[in-house]
């Protein structure tokens, strides 16, 4: 796991190393201006140098860095932007430095040629749009050639959200300090930082002061938290899960959830269906047990004796929106005694009210994507994917459930404030019946026992990384739903 910091929590933990570890800012700083000397000597990058400083501690790493590069025997050409009045103390302290050594300082960037151009203009005291001379230098910046290296964070990306103020350095890399930004994850903000590089300069976990982020990302080795199979085991040990999916012409839905919940290690799969599907989902998946219904008047009595005895429900896939479908998310809602899935038609369901969800106290996950999230909120999309994080928390704030807002970077969010980044897949993942592998994936997770929060994240990062395995194969225009389900197996298979 990965911690992703916001502005105010990586200022505090600045402040806890230097106020109450007494390690000096000035001495963070020396070491963040060597880890980005590491970069340019590794790459043998060779003058002429270009550093653009801000007034703030961005500008004082980046004053820091010319005076080792002087030290080094490079020709660094500094620029500082903005007037002496408003340096930090330990930019003011940089710049003295560079002074008395009488390296030249310009106020404006001399049009010469380049081999590097280091960003120091802001860091993640960003606060406002930038405009003037600012956005001047950023623009001359971009256009001239070289490799651009972002000090902590690409200069006009918001470290809190990803958003591009007015407008930003575009880096080959950035070298950042500690801990990695939520804005250097989500988007526009991560189109902008070319290769990151986490540097520790002894800011450590200790600087949270037991107040721990929370805001993560996780890695390969998270998938060690994915439930273990055991020598001495059966199919109950895996789990039973009910999937209500699948209405006329709309088997394939059924169909991928249970087929996804198999391939992540469901013991047993029960679906749900309308009997047109029953040869369909017999022929195409028959390891499934399913439960079929002739007509609205059966529902009742069927549904409920299915929902006996299993560990997690999922409702939604491919149910169609109609009253139908709401009728039967009224009654998983009202009599589910396990945490139930919502997904697509169930969402669309869902949205026709939402207090619903208030009629248990079973956790509810819920894996809209914009469309269903803005017919459930009646918020515009545009507005919620320009607030991806805000509108997430206003929604688990308002019902008490587990939101995995679907997006580039899906969102999982829940009411105790936890908040998951998901940094795989890829853009071949845009594709009908991705949605159902998700939905399959986090029930069978919850059916094996994982906690609900836990596994929709680990499942969104398994669904990520097996359309990355499915993109190796087919190409992102040629991946299809069922190519995912397939990935599943190819990242699960390395674990075990
Ligand atoms: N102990 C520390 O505090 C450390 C800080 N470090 C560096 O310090 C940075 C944070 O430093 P600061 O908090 O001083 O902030 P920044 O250096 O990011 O910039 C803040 C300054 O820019 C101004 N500003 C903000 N938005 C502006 C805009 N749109 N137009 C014009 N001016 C604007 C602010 O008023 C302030 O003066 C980090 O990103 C990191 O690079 C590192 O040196 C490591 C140690
Ligand atoms: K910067």
């Amino acid at each position: 796991m990965e911690y992703l910091l916001d502005s105010k929590t990586m200022k505090s933990c600045d402040s806890a190393t230097a106020n109450y570890f007494g390690l000096p800012s000035i001495v963070l700083m020396e070491r963040a201006a060597l880890s980005v000397i590491e970069l340019i000597q590794d790459k043998k990058m060779k003058d002429n140098i270009l550093v653009v400083c801000g007034t703030g501690n961005n500008g004082g790493d980046g004053l820091a860095i010319a005076r080792i590069l002087y030290e080094r025997g490079y020709k660094p050409i500094v620029v500082l932007i903005g007037s002496d009045d408003s340096l930090t103390k330990e930019a003011a302290i940089q710049k003295k430095i560079l002074e008395k050594y009488k390296i030249n300082i310009e106020s404006t960037i001399p049009q010469i040629e380049y081999t590097t151009i280091i960003d120091a203009l802001f860091g993640i005291g960003l606060s406002r749009e930038v405009e003037g001379i600012y956005y001047e230098n950023i623009s001359i910046m971009n256009k001239i050639e070289g490799c651009k290296i972002a000090i902590d964070i690409p200069s006009g990306i918001s470290a809190d959200t990803g958003k591009v103020l007015g407008i930003a350095f575009q880096a080959d890399y950035t070298i950042t300090f500690g801990f990695s930004k939520i804005g250097l994850v989500l988007y526009p903000g991560c189109t902008y930082c070319g290769k990151i590089i986490v540097k520790d300069i002894g800011i450590t976990k200790d600087s949270f002061l037991g107040e721990l982020p929370i805001t993560f990302t996780y890695n390969k080795k998270d998938l060690q938290e994915l439930p273990k199979r055991k020598f001495y085991s059966n199919k109950g040990t895996y789990g039973k899960i009910l999937i209500i999916a699948g209405n006329i012409n709309m088997s394939g839905a059924a169909c991928l959830a249970g087929k996804s919940a198999y391939f992540t290690g469901s013991g047993l799969v029960n679906i749900f269906t309308s009997s047109e599907n029953r040869i369909i989902l017999q022929s195409n998946l028959p390891e499934a047990v399913l439960t079929c219904f002739n007509s609205e008047e059966e529902i009742e009595e069927l549904l409920l004796e299915s929902m006996e005895n299993v560990d997690a429900i999922a409702i939604g896939p491919g149910c169609g929106d109609n009253h139908i479908t709401r009728k039967l998310l009224e009654l998983v809602i009202k009599n589910t005694k396990v945490p139930v899935v919502i997904d697509a038609d169930g969402l669309n369901a869902l949205s026709k009210g939402n207090e619903l969800l208030t009629e248990t106290d079973q956790p509810i996950i819920l894996t809209p994507h914009l469309g269903e999230m803005s017919r459930l909120t009646g918020d515009d999309v545009g507005k919620i994917q320009s607030a991806l994080l805000n509108s997430s928390k206003q929604w688990v704030n308002k019902y008490k459930s587990i939101l995995v807002l679907k997006d580039a970077r899906t969102i999982v969010t829940d009411s105790n404030n936890r908040v998951y980044i998901n940094r795989s897949g890829n853009n071949g993942m845009a594709t009908a019946g991705s949605g159902d592998v998700l939905t399959g994936i986090i029930t069978s997770l919850i059916g094996q026992g994982k906690k609900p929060f836990e596994a929709a994240s680990l499942a969104v990062y398994l669904h990520g990384l097996a359309g990355d395995e499915a993109r190796k194969k087919y190409g992102v225009y040629s991946l299809m739903a069922s190519h995912i389900i397939e990935g599943i197996s190819m990242v699960l298979k390395e674990i075990n």
